[in-house]
């Protein structure tokens, strides 16, 4: 059998509690867990993975997996750190305490549609939410992430407001990317901007020219351009990732003492992954007016070096 000729191939797979989607190109293979339209791993023929998953991710109803690009809406990090009118729209502690990057990595979410079309797969995926919003977040809007396989792989999250007030919300595509060395690796298109240092007070800073790696790193950088390059001399290439309605980003990498505390993180995995997560957050939170849509969007590929 010709095998290209079958391509692209979508196949459901299980991944221990969790229903995957593998889909395969003539050039690439990703896959996306149904829960959380978490994508778990991205990687290009001949080339290591560009999304990192965790070798001790856990695959478990209701808890994110390590790794991938997990979903944070309709607040990210912790709610506490999110502007005022972010903050306002939770009610009670029902639920207990606001769990960090919200409420929807560990939440079902279904796919609506595989769409094949020129060698390319599109997956639209759709959060699953009773017609009066979250528990404690009981707002009317509804919540998709459409998935896009070709030579590039393309992420966008559209939030509408399906309400009759206006509704604000911070959000992230938390991309967790697959680096040769972290200390060898460094980020290009933050030069210059302002950022916040949340490892030291919150205080705000300025960048001056590439980023390199020295420690544990936990920025959210603000009124960052359209584009970032993570460049990696190890592997001799650059992932590009190109943002759209996004003019904020975290870069997070959690280095040795933070690692050992983390969930589903082998002690030296920081070594081998650096978070850089499209956003709004902080002045660039949304608001959503009834009727009113917002997309995040994220591309993302590699070049060599
Ligand atoms: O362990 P979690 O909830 O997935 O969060 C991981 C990291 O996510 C990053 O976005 C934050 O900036 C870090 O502070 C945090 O540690």
């Amino acid at each position: 059998m010709n095998h290209a000729a079958t391509l692209p191939q979508v196949e459901r797979v299980e991944m221990d509690e969790l229903p995957c989607w593998r889909i395969r190109t003539a050039a690439a293979e990703l896959l996306v867990a149904e829960q959380g339209a978490q994508i778990l791993s991205y990687q290009r023929d001949g080339e290591p993975p560009l999304i990192w998953l965790s070798e001790q991710a856990e695959f478990r109803r209701g808890q994110s997996v390590r790794g991938g690009v997990p979903v944070c809406w309709p607040w990210f990090g912790d709610l506490a750190r999110n502007p005022a009118g972010v903050r306002a729209m939770r009610e009670g502690e029902g639920e207990g305490p606001a769990p960090a990057h919200g409420e929807v990595r560990g939440r079902d979410w279904q796919l609506l549609d595989i769409a094949k079309e020129n060698g390319a797969v599109t997956l639209a995926f759709s959060l699953l939410l009773p017609s009066g919003g979250l528990p404690d977040w009981p707002h009317a809007l509804d919540l998709t992430l459409a998935i896009r396989l070709d030579e590039r792989l393309d992420l966008r999250l559209t939030t509408h407001n399906r309400g009759s007030y206006r509704v604000a919300l911070s959000q992230a595509l938390h991309t967790y990317l697959a680096v040769s060395d972290i200390r060898e690796a460094s980020i290009e298109g933050l030069d210059g901007l302002r950022y916040i240092e949340t490892l030291e007070g919150w205080d705000e800073r300025q960048q001056s020219g590439i980023l390199h790696f020295a420690g544990e790193t936990d920025r959210i950088y603000l009124d960052t351009p359209p584009r970032l390059d993570l460049v990696d001399p190890g592997w001799k290439r650059r992932i590009c990732l190109e943002a759209s309605g996004s003019h904020s980003a975290i870069v997070w990498n959690p280095w040795i003492d933070k690692a050992a505390r983390l969930s589903q993180f082998a002690d030296d995995a920081w070594q081998r992954m650096l978070c850089i997560e499209t956003a709004n957050v902080l002045d660039d939170a949304v608001e959503l007016a009834p009727d009113q849509s917002a997309t995040l969007a994220l591309c993302l590929w590699s070049e060599p070096l």
